[in-house]
């Protein structure tokens, strides 16, 4: 039997940093970074696998020094644009890298207010488990680049405003329909950048300095968070994709966007058992199994009649 490699890449992933920016009128006042950075490279390196042969290897330890080394030393504000340069410094610096794919997770910390109602200038208490992510691939010979951003664990419950009703009905069907039900799910949502837009590791740079990156995510959250609460939602179906055609409408650099949304359930207590009529009030939350709703939503072709 002969064998051949089909695909390889390789890298570290895990290594994490908090960064400090200290405002230069007033060190006192800062900001941080947490993050999460993986690095994968692809290349010349097919001989490391079917020969043994280490010479083209840049060590996993190396690619960590220098998420680290480049992380002091340079502008880590947005994800995106450290994304860009460390794609920069390794296809720059090694002849063997071709290409390579980035992610980073960004921690969710926020300056938190005081009694006498003003934010503290350098204490954070952390937003839980939602961060904030980039992947971001990159090829210096064909110059293809990709760029997508994410928003994933943000966990949200609305009490009402929530039905399902209408439903295909058939013999499994044991489902019975609402108007009034609790709807939870944890945000995941990747938005897909327009290479039209973003054709380049330099214009990363451009457009992060423009703040597109950072609008890009406000946009998406703050939309998010909005429709869900202020939508009569039909289901997770309809809401998603009403908020993924408004994300859409709001910013012209974003291609698609995809949400994966568990539905988690809360199922309402029956306490008839005790003649007590439980009119949406007492649920208990069903760990499994749940709904799960995907949707990629993209901008339709524009008609050439
Ligand atoms: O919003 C929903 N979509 C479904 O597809 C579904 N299926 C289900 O049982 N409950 C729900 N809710």
């Amino acid at each position: 039997m002969q064998s051949e490699l089909v695909a390889s890449a390789y890298g570290k992933g895990n290594v994490k940093f908090l960064k400090v920016k200290k405002n230069p009128s007033d060190p006192n006042i800062q900001e941080i970074l947490e993050a999460n950075v993986q690095v994968l490279l692809n290349g010349t390196f097919d001989r490391s696998y079917t020969h043994a042969d280490n010479s083209a290897i840049v060590p996993t330890d190396t690619v960590k020094n220098t998420i680290l080394v480049e992380a002091k030393n340079t502008d880590v504000w947005p994800i995106e644009r450290f994304a860009a340069h460390l794609a920069k410094h390794f296809t720059g610096k090694y002849e063997q890298v071709h290409g390579l794919e980035i992610t980073i997770v960004q921690s969710r910390w926020s300056k938190y207010l005081l009694s006498n109602g003003k934010e503290h200038a350098h204490s954070f208490s952390h937003d839980g488990p939602e961060t904030r992510r980039t992947v971001l691939t990159y090829n210096k010979h064909s110059k293809k680049l990709s760029i997508s951003s994410a928003i994933k664990d943000l966990k949200l419950l609305k009490s009402t405003g929530s039905m399902f009703y209408g439903y295909n009905v058939c013999d499994y069907t044991t489902l019975k329909p609402t108007n009034d039900r609790i709807l939870s799910t944890d945000v995941d949502a990747v938005w897909d950048f327009d290479s039209k837009y973003v054709p380049t590791l330099d214009k990363v740079f451009k457009l992060a300095d423009e703040g597109l990156f950072d609008r890009a995510y406000n946009t998406a959250r703050q939309t998010t968070l909005d429709l869900f609460a202020l939508e009569q939602s039909a289901s997770v179906q309809a809401t998603m994709y009403n908020t993924s055609h408004k994300i859409l409408e709001q910013v012209d650099e974003i291609k698609t966007i995809s949400y994966k949304l568990p539905n988690i359930h809360y199922i309402l207590y029956n306490l008839e058992w005790k003649g007590i009529k439980n009119n949406t009030e007492l649920f208990y939350p069903a760990s499994d199994p749940n709904g799960q709703i995907t949707s990629t939503v993209g901008r339709k072709a524009s008609s050439k009649l």
